[in-house]
């Protein structure tokens, strides 16, 4: 029997991340997805539960070869994570042994190839580059929102504040972030990158998401920092982001915003009975 069709014997997981971006990977394929916004939470507990950036849940799908919905570990959902977008392609690679498969997320479907050298390569689509698809809430200049510090917007999925700074080490993130995460321009709330420009094609990056967290990485937030920074005319299509846990190479193409980098699997689990119960 499909151990997730019943979870009082228990229900098994996967660690992963994309550059230290941490994940509970969840596969319910062949049942419903048995993850309420209670037992999001409790998972992503770091000391009473497993601990995670984002808990990714796959189902069956109609028209990719998985389905995936993403979870902060405060309770929201996501639409999407470019990170565990990664690991959830690497997945269904290693299952199938085909080196291009499709992801659908809340953001659509995404491609994903096999990059060689144990990378992955998400197409995470079009930026959302006006004000309600953001989504903010009035008209005002994607580049330059009127907030201290002029920061840009974007939306990949979810939205995106980026600073343009002068040093990012120097940033404190913890008094910042949730500051203009909670800012009324944002009506459901924003994730919050800081990136200096090193030169035309190099950013460095630092990251408050939205949920609540600082993370060592976003990939959707890199995206979204290539997509702001070039249209203030400051950086190429194509730029290397480095950020706490490593670097991810960004691409805007015609056909989206392509997002290469690393993924890791670190354990498999199996949240117990006692723990399942304990929600
Ligand atoms: N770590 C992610 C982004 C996850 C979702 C985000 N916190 C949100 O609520 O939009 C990534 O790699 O993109």
């Amino acid at each position: 029997m499909n151990q997730v069709k019943n979870i009082s014997n228990g229900l098994p997981f996967l660690k992963m991340h994309g550059l230290g971006n941490d994940f509970v990977i969840i596969d319910a394929r062949g049942a419903e997805s048995p993850v309420s916004q209670s037992m999001a939470r409790a998972i992503g507990e770091r000391h009473f539960g497993v601990g995670y950036d984002q808990l990714a849940v796959l189902t069956d799908s109609d028209d990719a070869d998985v389905d995936v919905a993403f979870w902060n570990s405060d309770g929201s959902m996501a639409n999407a994570c470019g990170n565990a977008s990664r690991c959830v392609a690497r997945i269904i690679m290693d299952e199938t042994g085909d080196s291009e498969i499709v992801l659908r997320t809340g953001n659509g479907l995404l491609p994903a190839v096999d990059a060689g050298n144990g990378l992955i390569s998400v197409n995470m689509g079009q930026p959302q580059l006006t004000w309600d698809t953001v989504p903010l809430s009035k008209d005002v200049d994607l580049n330059a929102l009127p907030i201290d510090g002029e920061p840009g917007a974007a939306g990949m999925g979810n939205p995106h504040c980026v600073f343009v700074v002068d040093d990012a080490e120097g940033v404190n993130l913890e008094t910042r972030g949730p500051a203009i995460e909670h800012h009324p321009l944002f009506p459901e709330r924003t994730n919050v990158e800081f990136i200096e420009i090193i030169d035309r094609r190099t950013i460095r990056m630092r990251v408050w998401e939205r949920g609540g967290m600082i993370t060592l990485a976003c990939g959707s937030g890199a995206c979204a920092a290539a997509v702001v920074a070039h249209r203030k005319g400051l950086t190429e299509r194509n730029v290397t982001i480095h950020l706490d846990g490593g670097a991810l190479q960004i691409d805007w193409r015609d056909d989206g915003v392509w997002m290469t980098g690393p993924t890791a699997l670190v354990f498999q689990g199996h949240l117990s009975p006692e723990f399942l119960a304990g929600i």
